[in-house]
């Protein structure tokens, strides 16, 4: 190979082994040795992260350079798909097509139990679906935004990614086009970046061999979400990189790494963190690791208190005690309650199907974005006076001043209407405000604040549920569970107070100490307390009880497991390992068991802690 031709490579390592810190330096050789050839011919080099967040975090670390393009995998796929209006056009009209087939199919296959309202939805769709259908033709230009309103031109995040890939896989010269511009792509966080993502770019990869450079970081121990890649298994040709060290964790919380690894592929990290002795001396830093095991019942704030001090007095370091203390949930009642958005709480996580639960960890479910998006920061921004913050929320979202929408004259007054709207959306929101979601999603329908989601429209339209549905019999009976689940979930939702959103959103910004465990990936504190409590996360994803082995595995997962699936042990395994390889200094794992006595026994058999370093109640007193 020559040294001009590009070797695409995987790199697989384990937690803390600085692939991020590789990702950065690699980004920067790029530019150092390629800068002004990318530079002549108005290339770029891609960087793909998981989330915003980690976007802006790497292209700061890469000084801003502007011919690097740090994304998020849905951004960077609708770069490349946006010019091609014309075959967007075909390919929404036939995945209406396709959705209209599969209505098709679910009404023509209606069992005898069959609620109405299932019925009465799945008509309000068809006739939706075809009226979008009709009106396809008369889209001026198709863009991206959140959740799909194809009338209205909008692809959301799903539609944009199955849209890509099928460009990927069935147009060479997509491929050709994708290389040319960015003959570099990079892709963070690959184990959760989807199946299809990562074969549609190896087909770049495979058609321009030499010419084009594609490199996966990744670990699939830490693969968090059930759509992601896992492994990247190398091509012919390819690179495949390790590291063996991990330089973030202390040899305490290293030893428990290993040990959660050791039930999984067995990698083994070694090294550790290195510190530098006030003598300037490079020595191996110890750290701590320890665990409680303490009963699931209504202490359990008043415990974390007991273990948050006790911890302070045993490290001799007060920031334990009240200080800044990283606190990771699986979403969590305890925050939900602290932070009094309880109820919204129990309608998307304890109620909801599994995508409105997964949704709900990230604010990313199409119920919440509505608010997320539109009634949380307008009002802040209304109440702050901040209009200039305002105007430009409006002009993102207001399909009243969306540029097809705008009146020749009389700009000033839908201004002003728009104006009186906001300021009555934040007295609607204010804290204290008995006002429900519903009545706020009704007054951004009606006032044009925000285009909402078709299918928010379509819980609106079906008006109030009358009080007797929802009856649990009726939904357990129900022939489709998910959709009566969904009805349900989607019914508590909209009864709820809208003032909730506001701790909701201290939650998920992180202002408040918790953070999700999935939402923690590639960070890292000094201090981490995880919090494993099956309880009060009701996740049908991730069990600590069935991890730690003191609830036994069901039928079902068995089922799974000989099918070669995985169950809930290797889903939480992973995300355990993700937790506890956060903590740069101290790691402490507070279980919650129904019997502290069984659950004790398990975890020490487990052998993930030194036994010393396993605790009760009793060391509390
Ligand atoms: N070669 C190195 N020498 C010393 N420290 C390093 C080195 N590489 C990375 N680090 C440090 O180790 C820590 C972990 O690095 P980084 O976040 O890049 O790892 P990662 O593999 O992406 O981690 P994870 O997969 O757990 O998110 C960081 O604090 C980073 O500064």
């Amino acid at each position: 190979m020559s040294p001009e031709e590009r070797r695409s490579f995987v790199m697989v390592a384990g937690a803390g082994s600085g692939k991020t810190t590789s990702l950065i330096k690699a980004l920067s050789a790029v530019i150092d040795l390629h800068g002004p050839s990318l530079e002549s011919r108005r290339q770029r080099v891609a960087c793909i992260t998981y989330t915003e967040i980690a976007a802006q975090e790497i292209w700061a670390d890469v000084g801003n350079n502007p011919r690097i393009h740090v994304s998020t995998i849905h951004s960077f796929m609708w770069m490349l798909v946006r010019p091609f209006q014309g075959d967007i056009r075909k390919w929404v009209a036939s995945r209406i097509e396709e959705k209209l087939g599969e209505l098709d199919e679910k009404i023509s296959g209606y069992g005898p139990r069959v609620q109405q309202r299932t019925k009465d939805k799945d008509q309000r769709d068809v006739a939706r679906y075809q009226q979008s259908l009709e009106r396809i033709d008369q889209v001026q230009s198709f863009t991206y935004g959140t959740g799909s309103d194809y009338t209205k031109g909008i692809l959301g995040h799903d539609d944009v990614l199955r849209c890509a890939t099928q460009f990927l896989d069935e147009r060479p010269l997509f491929r050709t086009l994708l290389a040319q511009q960015f003959p570099f792509v990079f892709v963070d966080e690959s184990q959760d970046t989807t199946g299809s993502v990562v074969s549609g770019l190896k087909r770049v990869a495979a058609q321009l061999q030499g010419k084009f450079c594609l490199g996966f970081f990744g670990d699939p121990m830490q693969r968090i979400y059930m759509t992601g890649a896992g492994r990247v298994e190398a091509e012919e040709g390819w690179a495949t990189i390790t590291k063996e060290e991990n330089f973030r964790c202390p040899t305490s919380v290293l030893s428990v790494a290993n040990a959660i690894r050791s039930n999984d592929d067995g990698l083994v990290q070694t090294r550790g963190r290195i510190i530098t002795t006030p003598a300037g001396e490079e020595v191996s830093f110890a750290g701590t690791a320890r665990m409680f095991i303490l009963p699931a019942d209504d202490q359990r704030d008043e415990n974390i208190a007991k273990v948050r001090a006790w911890v302070a007095d045993r490290n001799a370091d007060e920031a334990w005690r009240d200080g800044p203390v990283k606190l990771l949930v699986i979403v969590h009642r305890m925050a939900a309650r602290r932070l009094g958005f309880d109820n919204l709480y129990v309608a998307m996580n304890s109620k909801a199907p599994g995508a409105l639960k997964d949704g709900f960890l990230d604010a990313t479910a199409w119920p919440l974005r509505p608010f997320m998006q539109m009634a949380l920061p307008l009002s802040d921004a209304t109440i702050e006076g901040r209009e200039f913050d305002a105007m430009i929320l409006l002009r993102k979202f207001s399909p009243k001043l969306a540029t097809e929408n705008l009146p020749r004259k009389g700009i000033p007054a839908t201004l002003a209407d728009l104006r009186n709207a906001a300021e009555e959306l934040a007295k609607l929101m204010q804290p204290g405000s008995e006002a429900t979601t519903r009545a706020v999603l009704e007054h951004m329908r009606d006032t044009g604040l925000f285009a909402l989601d078709p299918r928010v429209l379509s819980y609106l339209d079906a008006g109030v549920p009358p009080t007797h549905e929802g009856d649990d019999d009726e939904v357990a009976r129900n022939d489709d569970k998910d959709e009566a689940l969904e009805m349900s979930a989607i019914d508590a939702f909209l009864a709820c107070k809208a003032s909730e959103f506001w701790g909701y959103k201290e939650y998920v910004e992180e202002l408040s100490p918790f953070s999700t465990q999935q939402g923690i990936k590639g960070a890292e504190f000094d201090r981490v307390l995880v919090i494993a409590d099956d309880a009060e996360s009701s996740h049908f994803q991730f069990s600590y009880d069935k991890y730690f082995g003191v609830k036994a595995l069901s039928d079902n997962d068995r089922k799974n497991l000989d099918e070669g699936g995985e169950t809930q042990v290797e889903r939480t395994r992973r995300l355990f390992y993700v937790c506890c390889t956060r903590a740069m200094k101290d790691l402490v794992v507070v279980f919650f068991a129904d019997d502290v006595g069984a659950a004790e026994q398990a975890v020490r058999a487990m052998d993930l802690f030194p036994t010393e370093e396993i605790f009760t109640q009793a060391a509390l007193r």
